[in-house]
């Protein structure tokens, strides 16, 4: 049923159900929600079906998704398992047992470091990041640090939400990004 709506349909379901916080985590700030995506399932689908499409299209070579902490582990799985291929968890430092490989950032609003297990990714495996949103890019090119250091090739990343005016698709380049809804 899903597959026949429209991509402006499901593009409008989305984007209903994101919420604006204002000021949040701290002032200036306008918190993107997208929690609201996560407890309507027509929605969810949508995203699902929506990066499953653009995959398919543009990275039909695509080995491994990788998901970056935390809510890159929401959409990141259900879109590994519709395409066939495994999902990789990229964590906050701390969270990983065995051997690690690390990568430090700055964020919109903050500074963190994230890491992935050494053999999670072989080496020319062909993958994909994702997230639930891009801000800065800090984030992601960390993650795009991560997979240099495991020689890993990134086919490009994929994002539910863009907030085009702190330009992460610029600091992210050469890497591409997909994004679904663009603020
Ligand atoms: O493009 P950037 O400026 O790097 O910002 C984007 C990142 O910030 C948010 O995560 P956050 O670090 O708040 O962590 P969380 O997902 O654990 O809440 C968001 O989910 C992205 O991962
Ligand atoms: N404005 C924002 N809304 C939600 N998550 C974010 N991560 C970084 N900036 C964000």
């Amino acid at each position: 049923m899903m597959a026949g709506r429209p991509t402006k349909e499901k593009l409008e379901l989305i984007t209903q159900k994101i919420r604006p916080f204002p000021d949040f985590p701290s002032k200036g700030i306008v918190f993107r929600d997208i929690c609201p995506i996560l407890k309507d399932p027509a929605a969810l689908n949508a995203v699902i079906e929506l990066f499953e499409e653009h995959v398919r299209e543009t990275c039909p070579g695509v080995q491994m998704i990788v998901g970056l902490d935390a809510r890159g582990f929401l959409f990141g799985p259900l879109l590994a398992q519709r395409l066939g291929v495994g999902f990789v968890l990229v964590r906050k430092k701390g969270k990983l047992p065995g051997p690690t490989t690390s990568v430090s950032y700055t964020l919109e609003y903050g500074k963190a470091e994230v890491e992935i297990q050494e053999d999670a990714i072989e080496a020319g495996q062909k993958v994909l990041l994702i997230d639930d949103l891009l801000a800065t890019g800090g984030t992601l090119y960390a993650a795009c640090e991560l997979m240099k250091k495991l020689k890993a090739e990134v086919l490009g990343c994929l994002v539910v939400i863009e907030l085009t005016d702190l330009k992460g698709a610029e600091r992210i380049k050469p890497n591409h990004v997909f994004s679904l809804v663009q603020y």
